[in-house]
């Protein structure tokens, strides 16, 4: 079960072994890209499982070869998985995996090497309407990206009651940044980690995730 920090009630860290035994691999900076990759993949299907709990269910009659029966099952298809470009693509697929029939939607934003803030270069967005958004970006740094993305969504006309957040590593900085921006929106992270250093990275973290899902410097 997720663990909830006192500081940041938004915040569910996933502590399941599993979870933590591919992100502690993940982290090594020996571990080449393609099992960074498929780390990733399995990571994202394993928190999904604890996200998707909260998905809003309903009833659909069925027959079973005995009976009758109202079998509990989602309601309706609307779940919009939407990576934060590029590294929430390396989430997005976990995720797709388990729910084939979610949307997909795309915010790309890259961080200024200098300022550390968001620059927005592309959206594509599904059809807002009675529908959960799940936003994905492995890191939740300075916070800024996460909160910039929300803020398209919001603009969008999605709520931040319909939106969730799952990130892989989150230091505190970019928690206490995103829930001041967006306190309604549940984090899901598999670490809390300790610190950003000057250079706006997290401490321990993983390095740049990014480059190292995409195999790039
Ligand atoms: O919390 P923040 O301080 O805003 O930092 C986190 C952002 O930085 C990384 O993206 P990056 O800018 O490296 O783009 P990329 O995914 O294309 O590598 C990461 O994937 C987040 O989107
Ligand atoms: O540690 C960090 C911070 C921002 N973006 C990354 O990819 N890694
Ligand atoms: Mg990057």
């Amino acid at each position: 079960m997720p663990i909830i920090n006192p500081d940041f009630p938004q915040l569910h860290v996933l502590h399941h072994p599993l979870i933590q035994h591919k992100l502690s691999m993940m982290r090594d900076k020996a571990t080449p890209t393609i099992l960074f990759r498929q780390l990733l993949k399995e990571i994202s299907l394993l928190m999904g499982y604890e996200i998707t709990r909260r998905l809003p269910m309903t009833t659909m009659r069925i027959e079973t070869p005995l009976t009758t029966m109202d079998a509990p099952v989602i309601a309706g298809k609307k779940v919009a998985v939407v990576p934060i470009l590029r590294a929430g693509l390396g989430m997005a697929d976990g995720l797709l995996e388990l729910i084939p029939s979610a949307r997909v939607g795309h915010v790309g934003l890259y961080r200024d090497h200098e300022t550390k803030r968001p620059i927005e270069y592309f959206v594509k967005l599904p059809e807002p309407e009675g529908r959960t958004f799940i936003l994905v970006d492995p890191m939740l740094a300075t916070g800024h990206s996460a909160a910039a993305a929300a803020d398209v969504l919001n603009k969008y006309g999605v709520a931040d009651e319909n939106i969730l957040m799952m990130v892989l590593v989150a230091a505190p900085e970019g928690v206490g940044v995103f829930t001041r921006a967006h306190p309604k929106i549940q984090i899901y992270s598999a670490s809390l980690d300790s610190h950003l250093n000057e250079n706006a990275y997290i401490i321990p973290g993983l390095g740049d995730a990014g480059d190292r899902i995409f195999g790039t410097k």
